[in-house]
C-alpha cells in the first residue's frame, strides 16, 4: 500500500495538559508513518545538556541572536522559563514544510494563543484526559516528576482544560481514554481532506 499523504500543508499544533499522552500519541503517528512528520525544533538560549545536538534537540542560540530574531518577528511563539528563552521560529516551520514534512508542534496554552494571534496558518488539536483522576494517575505513573512538579502540572492542567472549552480555538478535541481509539482519531484528523478540517 502506498504511504498515506497529508493533504493539508499546515503544521499541526498539539496541546493538552502534561501527562495526558500527547507525546505517546504523536510518537505513534511518527512510527506508523515514517518520513511523513517532523517535530518542530525550538530555539533556546539555554546551553545544551550532555548528548543534546544542535539542530536536532534544539537550535542553541545566544540571547542576543534570540532577541534579534524576535525583534524581526521571526517566532510564531516564544516564552521564558527560568532564565532561558524558548521559541518556535517561522523559518524552521517553513523549511521543514518545504521539504515535504508535516510539522508537529507540542506546545502549551500560551504558545497556542500566540500562534493564533500571529495569524500563522496551523491546525489545532487538543488532547484531553478522560478525567482529572486519570490525568493524575498518568503523571504519577510516568515516574518522571517530583511531587511539587506534579502539583504544578495539575494546576496548569486546569488552565489548559479551561482554554480548551473556548469555542473555535481547536479544530479537534480528542479524549485520550483508550490509546488506540485516540490514535485513530488523531490519524483521521491529520490525514483528512483540508476542507473537512477547517
Ligand atoms: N490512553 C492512555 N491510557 C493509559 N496511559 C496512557 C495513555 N496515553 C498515555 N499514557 C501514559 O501516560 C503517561 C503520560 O504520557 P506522555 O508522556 O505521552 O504525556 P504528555 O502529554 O506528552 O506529557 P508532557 O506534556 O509532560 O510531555 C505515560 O506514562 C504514557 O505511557
Amino acid at each position: 500500500m502506498a504511504p498515506a499523504q497529508v493533504r493539508d500543508p499546515r503544521p499541526i499544533v498539539i496541546s493538552g495538559p502534561s501527562g495526558v499522552g500527547k507525546g505517546t500519541l504523536y510518537k505513534l503517528l511518527f512510527q506508523r508513518h515514517p518520513d511523513t512528520f517532523t517535530l518542530s525544533v525550538s530555539h533556546t538560549t539555554r546551553g545544551p545538556r550532555p548528548g543534546e545536538q544542535d539542530g536536532v534537540d534544539y537550535h542553541f542560540v545566544t540571547k542576543e541572536a534570540f532577541l534579534d530574531l524576535k525583534a524581526k518577528d521571526g517566532f510564531v511563539e516564544s516564552a521564558q522559563f527560568g532564565d532561558n528563552l524558548y521559541g518556535t521560529s517561522k523559518a524552521t516551520i517553513e523549511e521543514q514544510t518545504a521539504k515535504g514534512k508535516t510539522v508537529v508542534l507540542d506546545i502549551e496554552v500560551e504558545g497556542v494563543k500566540q500562534i493564533q494571534a500571529s495569524g500563522f496558518p496551523a491546525r489545532y488539536v487538543f488532547i484531553a484526559p478522560p478525567s482529572d483522576e486519570e490525568l493524575e494517575k498518568r503523571l504519577r505513573g510516568r515516574g518522571t516528576e517530583k511531587e511539587d512538579s506534579i502539583q504544578k502540572r495539575l494546576k496548569q492542567a486546569k488552565v489548559e482544560l479551561e482554554y480548551s472549552k473556548v469555542p473555535g480555538v481547536h479544530d479537534r478535541i480528542i479524549v485520550n481514554d483508550d490509546l488506540e481509539k485516540a490514535y485513530k482519531e488523531l490519524e483521521e484528523f491529520v490525514f483528512a481532506e483540508p476542507a473537512s478540517t477547517t
